[in-house]
């Protein structure tokens, strides 16, 4: 049976992959902006129209739908310029937990990189300190509907990984779950960073690595060969490593048969990938192969703001171009739930005492 709508967004669903600057509402920018004299884009239309919410959204969306990974990146200077004060960071990080709450999140774990919000002289430390309040903040205001975890991203561009690395480890009983990499994939593979991944090993610590959105397999099989990623951000190029035969046969290569034995997670995210070309269009993504092969495929928004989307949306979407029903969302979030950085003991007492029943009742409506 086809859910609702309305059943999706009260379904409890589990995000992975998310970032704090990539979903920023478009009202809080604009009055962070006015507060720290950041000049926002120029919008378009009349010369003397007021910027609104609604403009500014729309122009996010617009830019980001570029076709490049290159150029969507590009729209985060304006959400990274107006945060760089700790009541900025706080108060981002607090909307974003009331936003996933209100749209039947149970689950999440929220990245950013540090290193983009200390122009205005702000530590690496108080950063974090202040997206944690925020996130305290957020969490107290839903009443604890709501467990959400940071995850520490350094840029691949940048040779800060092993200081954002110390930082992650240093606050692994604070709230901060796991490191990631992003930013622009070609040109700066993930072995770049190999001593932060080293170290991370060695302190038994948990990592994601944006891998295969931008670019293809070598990049996938460094993040988890060279790397020893627990998770692929993305990693929707694997498809090129699977081939479907004119019978309708299928034959994995070796990283694609390797990624599935392990039940390596990936961190699917379907509409910031048809915005930054790596798919064509929502009913194509690989998604719908991959989750017929059993990948451990998960569910993300990746950046809402830019993808004006929420995981009710990408849900909803898949909902409409594959026909999944709630046994099928159901599956994705407890992928979810079992691929999160959070001790195992708390992962399952979320599947079992709130994750299961919900979907269980949900089914008994229709
Ligand atoms: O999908 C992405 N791929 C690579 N990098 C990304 C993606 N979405 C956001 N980022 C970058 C831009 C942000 O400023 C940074 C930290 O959240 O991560
Ligand atoms: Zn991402």
């Amino acid at each position: 049976m086809t859910p609702t709508h309305d059943q999706v967004r009260r379904a409890p669903k589990v995000l992975l992959h998310d970032h704090l600057d990539g979903g920023l509402r478009p009202q809080t920018i604009i009055e962070l902006a006015a507060d720290c004299g950041h000049q926002l884009p120029d919008v378009g239309g009349e010369p003397t129209a007021p910027l609104t919410a609604e403009s500014l959204g729309r122009w996010f969306a617009e830019a980001a739908d570029s076709g490049s990974l290159v150029r969507y990146l590009e729209t985060f200077d304006h959400t990274v310029a107006v945060m760089q004060t700790g009541p900025a960071l706080t108060r981002v990080a607090r909307e974003c937990v009331e936003d996933l709450a209100a749209d039947g999140v149970v689950y999440a774990e929220i990245r950013y990189a540090p290193e983009q919000h200390v122009g205005t002289g702000l530590t690496l430390e108080e950063v974090v300190a202040a997206v944690q309040e925020g996130f305290d903040q957020g969490v107290a205001a839903t009443d604890g509907r709501i467990v959400v975890r940071q995850l520490l991203t350094a840029m691949r561009h940048q040779a800060r990984s092993m200081e954002i690395a110390q930082l992650a480890v240093a606050w692994r009983d604070r709230g901060v779950a796991g490191f990631d990499i992003a930013g622009a994939e070609a040109g700066y593979p993930p072995t770049r960073h190999l001593d932060a991944f080293e170290y991370l090993q060695r302190e038994n610590f948990h990592f994601t690595i944006h891998a295969g959105e931008a670019f293809g397999l070598p990049s996938i099989w460094q993040a988890i060969q060279w790397c020893g990623a627990d998770r692929l951000g993305h990693g929707v190029r694997i498809i090129d490593d699977i081939t479907v035969h004119d019978d309708g046969s299928v034959e994995l290569g070796r990283l694609a048969a390797y990624v599935r034995d392990k039940r390596i997670p990936l961190e699917m995210c379907p509409w910031s990938n048809v915005q930054t070309g790596a798919a064509e269009s929502i009913a194509e993504h690989p998604i719908g192969l991959l989750k017929k092969l059993r990948f451990r495929v998960t569910v993300n928004t990746d950046n809402r703001l830019m993808s004006q989307t929420s995981m009710t949306h990408e849900m909803w979407s898949l909902v409409e171009a594959f026909g999944y029903g709630l046994r099928d969302l159901e599956w994705f979030t407890v992928n979810a739930m079992k691929s999160a950085f959070l001790p195992f003991d708390e992962r399952l007492a979320l599947i079992q005492d709130h994750i299961k029943p919900a979907y269980a009742a949900l089914r008994e409506e229709t």
